[in-house]
């Protein structure tokens, strides 16, 4: 081995950061897709007839390989035993492919008048196309997750997650609040917005593949050239080690809970705003695309601040309080002026920044790194049950049952007028069961010193 490939390329700065912006920016092509159709649920509703319930069901199927096919698990103990380069390729393939069949779905006609178990087959075959993006993204995110913590163990890591995840927000926001203008430049176009998710993707896996070469690099200069050591490869007895440690369940419902009150309702916010707050249909996306910009900066500021102070145990329970207190505000019927949803969105941001940039550099603490892709897959599996399947299907079923009060007439057609009364009540709920297993996370780290609570090494 040479001087130069003794060094850890980890231990060059640039290095570090240029592998953390190019993972970002995958990131942030996924998240745009993401999240794209949440500013035309209005237009799926006129133009394709769509029931709340179907969107409900359509955005639900992001979890359904994920959950069901246990592929987010799969897909953690397959990039502990594969490793980052391939199993991010393939990801970003799925996350093209699916993009790809959800937007053919949505603009062909081949499938109109067809219905399947109830629900129209365009529905169906857009909810596949959403399911294996969702496959993708969610691997994607677990090995961004286990990357940065390989290239920044000893560094800023709170701050680099903080990044990447504050990054990767720029798509959720680019897509909540250009989605709309998008599809209005293009004529009211459903696809418009869809198609450019898929432009975008692709971007990123051009990006994951540049990356790759870094990591190559990395390998080498860490003298991992014939892959994991014996001592790092992945043992299924793993999975029962992580299972018994009751911190690693405290983490990871609390996850659950609060994405429950986050990622569900970045969804129908738009709605909300029209249906609530008498925004114009074109502008819905306009106030919701505010909540991932205020937590940009706000991610990064609470994980530089986990880095310099710790503290990351209150920081989510501080977020997970914010959560239960915006809910409210939103589920009070007599606060709907346009300005209380502006000021509760933004408190939103600060939750949607303290309880992410806390938690995801919160495990490497309590969980060895051949174990990271494992344990990341088991809470992302947790959360996408919840927070991505039941949760938003939930709120779709209790808006079409419960929640109907009239009819809505636009530009565009009819559709139905909702009161968001109860599912905003039910977020409240999902907020308050996130503080009580945030307090439980805080009181295990004192009894077992995870270390939670004190700023990084290095
Ligand atoms: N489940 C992932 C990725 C994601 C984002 N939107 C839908 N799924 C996740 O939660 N990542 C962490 C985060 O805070 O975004």
């Amino acid at each position: 081995m040479t001087e130069a490939l003794s060094k850890s390329l980890r231990h060059s700065a640039a290095a570090r950061w240029i592998s953390l912006a190019i993972v970002s920016f995958s990131m942030l092509c996924g998240y745009y897709v993401a999240d794209v159709a949440s500013p035309l649920k209005p237009l799926l509703e006129q133009q394709l007839k769509w029931t709340s319930a179907e969107y409900g069901f359509f955005t639900g199927a992001y979890a359904w390989f994920n959950v069901a096919m246990f592929m987010l698990i799969i897909g953690g103990i397959l990039l502990d035993k594969l490793g980052a380069r391939l199993t991010g390729i393939l990801a970003c393939i799925l996350m093209v492919a699916g993009c790809t069949l959800k937007w053919w779905a949505v603009t062909t006609h081949v499938l109109d008048g067809g219905m399947f178990f109830g629900t129209k087959t365009q529905v169906w075959v857009a909810a596949l196309g959403y399911a294996v993006f969702g496959v993708g993204i969610e691997i994607v995110g677990v090995t961004a997750t286990k990357v940065i913590a390989r290239w920044f163990k000893g560094y800023e890591i709170a701050l680099a997650m903080g990044l990447q995840v504050g990054t990767a927000r720029i798509g959720t926001s680019l897509a909540v609040g250009l989605g709309g203008p998008i599809a209005e430049k293009f004529h009211q176009s459903i696809g418009a917005p869809i198609l450019v998710g898929v432009v975008l993707l692709s971007f990123g896996l051009v990006a994951y593949i540049i990356y790759c070469a870094m990591d190559r690099r990395l390998d080498e200069t860490e003298g991992l050239m014939e892959g994991p050591s014996e001592e790092d490869a992945f043992r299924l007895s793993d999975i029962a080690d992580i299972l018994r440690i009751r911190g690693f369940w405290y983490v990871t419902i609390l996850c659950a809970l609060f994405y429950s009150g986050v990622f569900p309702f970045i969804k129908y916010a738009p709605d909300l705003m029209v249906q609530k707050f008498g925004v114009r249909e074109n502008l819905a996306g306009s106030i919701p695309s505010i909540l991932p910009i205020a937590a940009i900066p706000l991610t990064w500021f609470f994980g530089w601040y986990y880095d310099k102070k710790g503290k990351g145990a209150t920081l989510m329970v501080l977020g997970s309080l914010l959560l239960v207190a915006v809910h409210f505000v939103f589920a009070v019927p007599f606060l709907n002026s346009w300005v209380v949803a502006l000021v509760a969105t933004i408190f939103l941001g600060f939750a949607f920044a303290l309880v992410p940039s806390a938690m995801w550099p919160s495990i490497p603490r309590f969980i060895p790194h051949r174990q990271l892709g494992t344990a990341y897959g088991l809470i992302f599996w947790t959360q996408n049950l919840l927070a991505l399947w039941v949760v938003p299907y939930l709120i779709g079923w209790v808006l079409d049952k419960y929640c109907i009060v009239g009819t809505r007439v636009s530009q565009a057609g009819t559709s139905p007028a909702y009161n968001y009364g109860l599912p905003m009540a039910i977020f409240t709920v999902l907020g308050v069961l996130a503080v009580v297993f945030g307090l439980l996370l805080k009181a295990e780290d004192k009894a077992k010193g995870f270390g939670l609570e004190l700023p990084s090494r290095g």
